[in-house]
């Protein structure tokens, strides 16, 4: 009866998430491969953006690399009659200043694959951002318990795992954690729909599902060419 109770509970939680993306305001924060690729997105689903980079000098190359990618999106929609809004600061807007980040309602967290530096921004964004702001990370394969650690609301922190290029590919693995509440893991599933992805919730474990897949094949191709058994007929 008490796991019925708990089901029953979660899904009471789930009904009452009615969020409306247009009203959100996202931050994405690292504006390299990833973070060029994801606020694309966002601006093509018309979610409000705000793009902060460690400095001006990655800022200005991000900012330069995500303007040629929604140019090209604008042109493809223009075909279709539609308007993408980039050019709006209240739509988009690259920045600097991580005290922006009290605002938003949603972040998405694509720096450097190194715990340590996640930690630190993790715990940054949860002394500054507003209480009710879900925490993302785009982690290829770290521990989303352990960056949840450094905030002091690790319900609030999950894996959005986009791949690469993020403006393109379908697939969004949504990871949660040990503590990562049902409200979060429907936020992020409903984040996948807003952007027509697919969104598909797993369990957090070394590579996710994704990547512990792809890691073996990786390596055995590293084996195949260290043995010199690329370039050889196979079979009769
Ligand atoms: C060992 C450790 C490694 C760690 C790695 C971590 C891995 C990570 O966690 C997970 C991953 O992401 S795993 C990686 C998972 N990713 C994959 O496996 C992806 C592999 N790639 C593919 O499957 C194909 O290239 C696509 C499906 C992306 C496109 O296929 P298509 O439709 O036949 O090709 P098309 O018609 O030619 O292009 C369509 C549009 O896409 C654009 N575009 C393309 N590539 C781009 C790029 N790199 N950049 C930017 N844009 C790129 C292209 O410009 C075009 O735009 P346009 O504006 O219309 O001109
Ligand atoms: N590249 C991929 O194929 C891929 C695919 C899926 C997931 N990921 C994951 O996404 C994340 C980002 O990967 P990437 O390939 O985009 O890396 P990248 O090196 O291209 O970009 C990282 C960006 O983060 C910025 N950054 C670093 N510290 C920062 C800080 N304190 N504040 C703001 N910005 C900061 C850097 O300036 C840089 O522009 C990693 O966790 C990676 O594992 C990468």
């Amino acid at each position: 009866q008490s796991s019925s109770a708990s089901k029953k509970c979660h899904c009471q939680e789930i009904n009452f998430l009615f969020i409306v993306f247009d009203s959100i305001l996202l931050l994405s924060l690292g504006l390299g491969t990833m973070g060029q690729g994801i606020v694309t997105s966002l601006v093509k689903a018309n979610i409000p953006v705000v793009a902060l980079e460690q400095n001006l000098e990655y800022l200005n190359k991000g900012r330069k690399a995500v303007m040629l990618l929604l140019e090209r999106e604008a042109m493809k929609m223009e075909e279709g009659a539609q308007t993408l809004d980039f050019h709006n600061p209240a739509r988009l807007q690259f920045t600097v200043d991580f005290d922006l980040m009290r605002d938003v309602d949603l972040v998405i967290e694509a720096v450097f694959e190194n715990m340590a530096l996640k930690k630190e921004i993790f715990h940054k964004l949860s002394k500054i951002c507003k209480p009710g702001a879900l925490l993302c990370t785009n982690t290829s394969a770290l521990n989303i318990d352990e960056i949840a650690s450094a905030t002091s609301r690790p319900q609030q922190v999950i894996g959005t795992h986009f791949f690469s290029p993020a403006h393109v590919m379908r697939l969004l693995e949504i990871i949660y954690g040990r503590h990562t509440s049902p409200t979060a893991i429907a936020t992020a599933m409903q984040l996948a729909k807003a952007l027509k992805k697919v969104g598909v919730v797993v369990g957090n474990c070394f590579g996710f599902v994704g990547n512990r897949m792809m890691f073996p094949y990786v390596q055995q191709a590293v084996f195949l060419l260290e043995e010199g058994n690329f370039g050889f007929k196979i079979g009769p």
